[in-house]
């Protein structure tokens, strides 16, 4: 029997999901390229905004659009959402969750799911969830175009859903200071009452985090301990946990608690390596 060698994830662009086989719309290889170069120019971008520098920022935002702009990227990347690639990362969360007892609650549970490209994954048709979909960039009449980070937060101040997703979203957003900032976010909408009885085993309320796995398993600045810790600090437990070749899944509940006001998650480097990525989440001061 040949046993065939595991690749190791040496960038961030290897972890992004499966991308297509050749169709007539675009290739495998060509949406990949505007996957990763999209994720490129908007580094740039974001640097450039840092320093003041109007002119670099001009030049890329005029790039990013003449690729297309957001819109073409999410196809390239509903491409790798594709059934028949087994892309729905939805259909992972499902696979963890007591089905059978969900089943039998006679309201459906709430979810929001940030940065959703379609209405049909496998979490939108189970029936066992309420969801409401959100993007930057609406693919669909279901999705409402809203920015999350803008998103208003509950007038009383209670949070109404169960769940919340961000699949593939974190590793979106082009800075650590934002990514760290849209989770510390997420409890604002998230139920805070902890000890509800949904399942037997304690899993609601809960946030479902995709990431390429090279943001935590080949990054300078991030591991699932820091990943661990920063989520400690903000009242989550994992509860699930799963890796592919190219993708690590987690599921983390919350749990009783405050959140430190002004609490801040630096930068610091855990693996040093030339070939590492330089993934992290980060947070700084009361207004993250
Ligand atoms: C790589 S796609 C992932 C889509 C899908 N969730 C998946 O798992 O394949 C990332 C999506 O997140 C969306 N996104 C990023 N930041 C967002 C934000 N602040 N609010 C809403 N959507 C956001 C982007 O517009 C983009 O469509």
């Amino acid at each position: 029997m040949v046993v065939k060698k595991k690749k190791t994830l040496t960038r961030l662009a290897q972890g992004r999901p499966p991308l297509a086989t050749p169709s007539r719309s675009m290739t495998r290889k060509a949406s990949r390229t505007l996957i990763n170069k999209h994720h490129q120019l908007e580094k740039t971008r974001i640097r450039a905004i840092r320093i003041g520098d109007k002119e670099t920022e001009a030049k890329i935002t005029a790039e990013l659009e003449s690729l297309g702009g957001l819109d073409h990227y999410q196809k390239a990347s509903l491409q790798g959402q594709s059934i028949d690639r087994g892309g729905d990362t939805s259909k992972v969360l499902m696979e963890w969750l007591p089905l059978d007892e969900l089943k039998k609650q006679t309201q459906p549970l709430q979810m929001l799911e940030v940065g959703a490209l379609s209405t049909r994954n496998a979490c939108s048709t189970s029936k066992i969830f309420n969801v409401e979909h959100i993007d930057l960039n609406s693919q669909e009449p279901g999705i409402q175009q809203q920015d999350f980070m803008e998103r208003p937060l509950p007038e009383n101040g209670k949070g109404p859903f169960d769940i919340i997703s961000l699949s593939l979203v974190l590793n979106f957003v082009p800075d650590a200071l934002g990514r760290g900032a849209m989770l510390l976010r997420t409890l604002s909408f998230l139920r805070a009452d902890t000890d509800t009885t949904i399942t037997t085993e304690p899993l609601f309320p809960c946030l479902f985090v995709v990431l390429p796995r090279s943001c935590v398993d080949n990054s300078r600045y991030f591991t699932d301990d820091k990943f661990d810790e920063l989520m400690a600090a903000l009242c989550y437990t994992r509860v699930r946990s799963k890796k592919t070749q190219k993708l690590a899944y987690s599921l983390w509940r919350r749990v009783a608690g405050v959140v430190k006001e002004g609490l801040t998650f630096p930068k610091q480097e855990v693996n040093p390596g030339k070939t590492r990525n330089n993934f992290v989440m980060t947070l700084k001061g009361p207004k993250t």
